[in-house]
């Protein structure tokens, strides 16, 4: 077992890592139920491991109450957020309770959004389904649903109490979903990670082949990774956590272009969006155009997307998407971007006019 501390003071907590966890989740949720009821929001695509979390609670002499979300991206909605708080509400749960959310990031991230606002703040607990949940959006406490104007644009700093994850529920996920995850795998390489992202490189090919010793290196130091720097800067305010945003500007304008149907996926959009933010950096004369071709060969070999193919976006049609970015400040967008492998920063004088032209000028 692998226990990694998210240390922020009073509201610090544990995410605990290892297989078979799910079976044995009772003693660790059963001091949180306080002999009240839990209530676990799933999506229906996650039965098996409701039943099996459902059956290691009752073990514990916890009753259940299970909540069913509908899955994807459309799911960050305020349309599921309102059913949602609903049906908190008509089951009666308290400000002292914690509410599971058992799924990927599109039900931590809802999830978290209710438990932020229900009663003015309620507990939850963080038990991620998918790669991308388990690495990424289960820890630091963002949270929070799409808005007609762009992606996470309505949300929450809220953390959790207790993150739980089970290596194992990997089995069942779609070999797409387990690729983007790996894309915010990788960017823990490329922030400022050179090795890991060599580990990457030697290890990602038996990562995605389902090897489950690669795969709970890969969780544990992501997991480490994201609590070192959501503990630098919980809400974003110092520069530090906005490295975590790394190819996400363009990703996120991608996905807002596609229209959040399932066409392409966070990861994806993540993937395209960091082999852009590396062309970028080149084409500024920052980074040596070896290693943006490195990372785009990564990518490529994970079958992951490296670029704009497919897309028929205008570059200002993408930029427009990217004026709603949270990093805006005073006119300004900050972009990530890279003097090398695992040397990203934040770029104060990014032209959108001429991210437009770079975009216009990518391969389609
Ligand atoms: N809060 C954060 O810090 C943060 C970080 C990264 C991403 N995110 C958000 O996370 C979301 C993407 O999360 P995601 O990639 O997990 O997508 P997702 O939650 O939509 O899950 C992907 C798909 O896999 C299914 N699924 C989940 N677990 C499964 C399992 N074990 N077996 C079979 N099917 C399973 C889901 O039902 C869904 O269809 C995006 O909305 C993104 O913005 C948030
Ligand atoms: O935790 C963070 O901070 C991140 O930026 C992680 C990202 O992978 C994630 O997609 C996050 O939801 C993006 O946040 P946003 O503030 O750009 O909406
Ligand atoms: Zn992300």
């Amino acid at each position: 077992m692998t226990v990694v501390t998210v240390g922020l003071g009073e509201r610090s907590y544990p995410v605990v890592i290892e297989p078979g966890l799910l079976a044995r989740a009772g003693g660790h949720l059963a001091p949180l139920a306080r002999g009240r009821r839990m209530v676990i929001v799933a999506d229906g695509n996650v039965g098996p491991h409701l039943a099996t979390l459902q059956a290691a609670l009752s073990g514990a002499g916890v009753a259940t109450e299970a909540v069913t979300t509908r899955a994807g991206e459309g799911a960050k909605s305020w349309a599921s957020l309102e059913r949602l708080c609903d049906r908190l509400l008509e089951l009666g749960v308290e400000r002292g309770d914690h509410i599971v959310a058992l799924g990927g990031g599109v039900v931590g991230d809802l999830v978290g959004f209710a438990a932020a606002i229900l009663k003015r703040s309620c507990g939850f607990v963080q038990v991620p389904t998918t790669l991308l949940a388990q690495v990424d959006s289960s820890v630091g406490g963002k949270t929070g649903i799409n808005a007609r104007a762009g992606k996470n644009l309505i949300g929450a700093f809220h953390q959790p109490a207790l993150v739980l994850i089970d290596p194992d529920v990997l089995d069942t996920l779609p070999p797409r979903e387990l690729r983007a995850g790996y894309a915010e795998v990788v960017k823990y390489g490329l922030i400022d990670d050179p090795d890991f992202f060599g580990w990457c490189e030697a290890n990602g090919a038996a990562l995605l082949a389902g090897d489950k010793a690669a795969q709970v290196h890969a969780i544990a130091h992501s997991v480490a990774a994201k609590a070192r720097i959501v503990a630098a800067d919980e809400r974003e305010t110092t520069g530090v956590r906005a490295l975590l945003n790394l190819g996400h500007t363009f990703g996120h304008a991608l996905e807002a272009e596609a229209g959040y149907d399932g066409s392409l996926l966070h990861g994806e959009a993540v993937a395209a969006g960091m082999a852009l933010a590396f062309r970028y950096s080149v084409r500024r004369g920052l980074c040596p155009a070896e290693d943006a071709e490195r990372v785009a060969a990564h990518l490529r070999v994970s079958d992951l997307p490296d670029g704009l193919r497919g897309v028929t976006a205008s570059g200002e049609r993408l930029v427009e998407h990217m004026r709603h970015d949270k990093k805006a400040s005073g006119g300004v967008l900050p972009f990530l971007l890279a003097r090398g492998i695992g040397r990203t920063f934040l770029d104060r004088s990014v032209d959108l006019a001429d991210i437009a032209r770079f975009l216009d000028e990518e391969p389609r």
